[in-house]
């Protein structure tokens, strides 16, 4: 069996009593709240990875053997970027057609879109500019793009070259490109950390403009709070 197909969650409660009422004392401060909410979808077509990269990113676990997903599915992660700290809700969808009515709905809300591919299927690269137009057609203008070359880990499979893709992105206005691993955890969390500081880096903020190297301050899971947050202080979303 993976290994990685276990979550890691820390907390054990098998402490003595002085270190659970230390736990409790921690437990009691209030989580800041976020500043800030975006939505983020994942679009692409069947098995090229999509809900594992979203595995990857908000879980840090991997399936061999995911379930198809069914219309769509999402998760919640908390990231700090700029200074901000941004509630990022992604969307996962799922690649069959036949669910394409039902996913198509989610386009408009996102300020962000993945798509991706597998660079060990041809199909799934020739499907691109399908994916474009379901953009075109329902997505917001100014959401930013991102193409995603998955599975780098099957180097020897590959069928699509990276120059392929790097063409492919360049005839699109402001689709960026990379390859990944959700299996290998490549470039996933910096997927979708440089998607949010690119879709910051278009909002009006009062915050500074800092590279974004230097502004990871932390990757967090989502805390157990009630999902009504105070409403955000800056007029981000
Ligand atoms: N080798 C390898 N396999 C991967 C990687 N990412 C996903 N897979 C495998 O590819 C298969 C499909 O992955 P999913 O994440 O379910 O793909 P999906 O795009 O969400 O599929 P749909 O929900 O059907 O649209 C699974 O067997 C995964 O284990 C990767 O980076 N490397």
């Amino acid at each position: 069996m993976d290994p990685r197909c276990d979550v890691q969650r820390g907390g054990s409660t098998g402490g003595s009593s002085g270190d659970s009422s230390a736990a409790s004392r921690r437990r009691k401060v209030p989580p800041r709240p976020a500043d800030c909410k975006l939505q983020v979808i994942i679009i692409g077509s069947r098995g090229v990875g999509k809900t594992s990269l979203m595995e990857r990113f908000t879980d840090d676990t991997f399936c061999e053997a995911c379930k198809s997903t069914v219309g769509v599915d999402f998760k919640i992660k908390t990231v700090e970027l700029r200074g901000l700290k941004i509630r990022l809700q992604i969307w996962d969808t799922a690649g069959q057609e036949r669910f394409n009515s039902i996913t198509s709905a989610y386009y408009r809300g996102a300020k962000g879109i993945v798509l991706v591919y597998d660079i060990t299927k041809q199909e799934t690269f020739d499907d691109l500019p399908k994916w474009m137009k379901m953009i075109d057609k329902y997505a917001s203008e100014d959401a930013e793009l991102l193409l995603v070359g998955n599975k780098l880990d099957c180097e020897a499979d590959r069928v699509i070259t990276r120059q392929q893709a790097e063409r492919f992105a360049a005839r699109v206005s402001g689709l960026r490109f990379c390859e990944a691993s959700a299996k290998d955890n490549f470039n996933v969390d910096e997927i979708f950390l440089k998607l949010v500081d690119d879709i910051l880096s278009k909002m009006p903020l009062e915050v500074p403009r800092r590279e974004l190297s230097n502004s990871i301050l932390s990757l967090q899971p989502e805390p157990d709070v009630p999902p009504e947050l105070p409403p955000p202080r800056m007029r981000c979303c």
